[in-house]
């Protein structure tokens, strides 16, 4: 259980983390979700020990990273998988840091095979594809058998079959009863993955939420030959409305289910009912729209 309360982060009068309070729950994959400089990092960092916070606190399993007894076995992160020493060899590396922790050494071998890079085991880190070192990334991550999983960016560089790979790692982990909070750009991997969001923009947050609710924030088309009564029905049940022409209707803040038993009640006969936007990038780009720091001019 990683939880956060009011954590926040000035860099001289630059504000990248502001204010988040947070409980991230135990057997879900929780996405971090928010544009380039959202302050992401800086709160995994913060989670982690890595950087005081300002003001507020991260705790991990009720306590504070570095009054942890055993960090490693409490919470394994994936932060920058190119970090290891680039001669250092695979297993070497992995061996080091299990003694370090008070690992058993068989624990190395395990989680070796768990990412599938026992045959690479005895290769120097400096030598691996992206790919592979985001596999030994999680592999120290995985080491010390921990309850709480952090990964940034986990699916960077991977691969088709490696971005498979660490989703289906990701659910059983989570399904294992696991804390996983892992950011990432790619909605759709989100999508895929995650059972709760978190959203972040200019390190507020805008969204704490399950998957299903940040959709259902989604527009909804809806096209019928009553719909003027149709916009009258749904706004007096709280659904916001817009008009697009003589037969179409725009509603939002309300899953699309809804809509439709709405209009069922209501008797007026569907065309059309259609997320306009199904996918999980638009509510994203919604929520986060005002909060991009360094988004491209239009
Ligand atoms: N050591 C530092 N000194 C000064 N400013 C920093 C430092 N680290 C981060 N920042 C600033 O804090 C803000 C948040 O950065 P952070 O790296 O946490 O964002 P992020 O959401 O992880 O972004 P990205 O997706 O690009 O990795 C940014 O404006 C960044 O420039």
């Amino acid at each position: 259980m990683i939880s956060l309360d009011h954590l926040t982060k000035r860099y001289g009068d630059r504000v990248a983390v502001d204010d988040l309070t947070l409980r991230l729950r135990p057997g879900a994959v929780t996405g971090f979700l928010g544009p380039n400089g959202a302050g992401k990092s800086t709160t995994m960092r913060m989670i982690l020990g890595l950087d005081r916070p300002t003001a507020g606190r991260a705790l991990v399993g009720g306590r504070p990273y570095h009054e942890l007894d055993n960090p490693l076995r409490t919470v394994g992160a994936l932060l920058d998988a190119r970090a290891v020493h680039p001669g250092r060899g695979v297993r070497a590396h992995l061996l080091a840091l299990a003694r370090g922790n008070g690992i058993p050494k068989a624990r190395v071998g395990e989680v070796l095979e768990t990412v599938g890079l026992g045959a690479v085991a005895g290769k120097r880190a400096g030598t691996l594809s992206l790919g592979m070192s985001q596999r030994l990334g999680i592999a120290a991550a995985l080491l010390g058998d921990p309850e709480v999983l952090m990964f940034d960016e986990p699916v960077n560089g991977l691969d088709p079959d490696g971005v498979r790979w660490v989703r289906r790692l990701m659910r059983s982990l989570a399904g294992e009863g696991r804390t996983v909070f892992v950011s990432s750009h790619l909605m759709s991997e989100m999508q895929l993955t995650a059972d709760h969001l978190v959203v972040i923009g200019k390190g507020r947050l805008l969204a704490d939420a399950p998957l299903g609710e940040v959709l259902a924030a989604t527009a909804v088309l809806v096209r019928t030959p009553h719909a003027g009564d149709l916009a009258v029905r749904l706004a007096a049940a709280g659904v916001a409305v817009e008009r697009r022409g003589e037969n179409e209707l725009v509603a939002t803040g309300a899953p699309i289910e809804r809509i439709g038993d709405l209009a069922h009640e209501a008797g007026v006969r569907l065309h059309e009912l259609s997320p306009r936007e199904p996918s999980l990038e638009q509510a994203y780009q919604e929520l986060t729209a005002g909060s991009v720091e360094y988004g491209s001019a239009r």
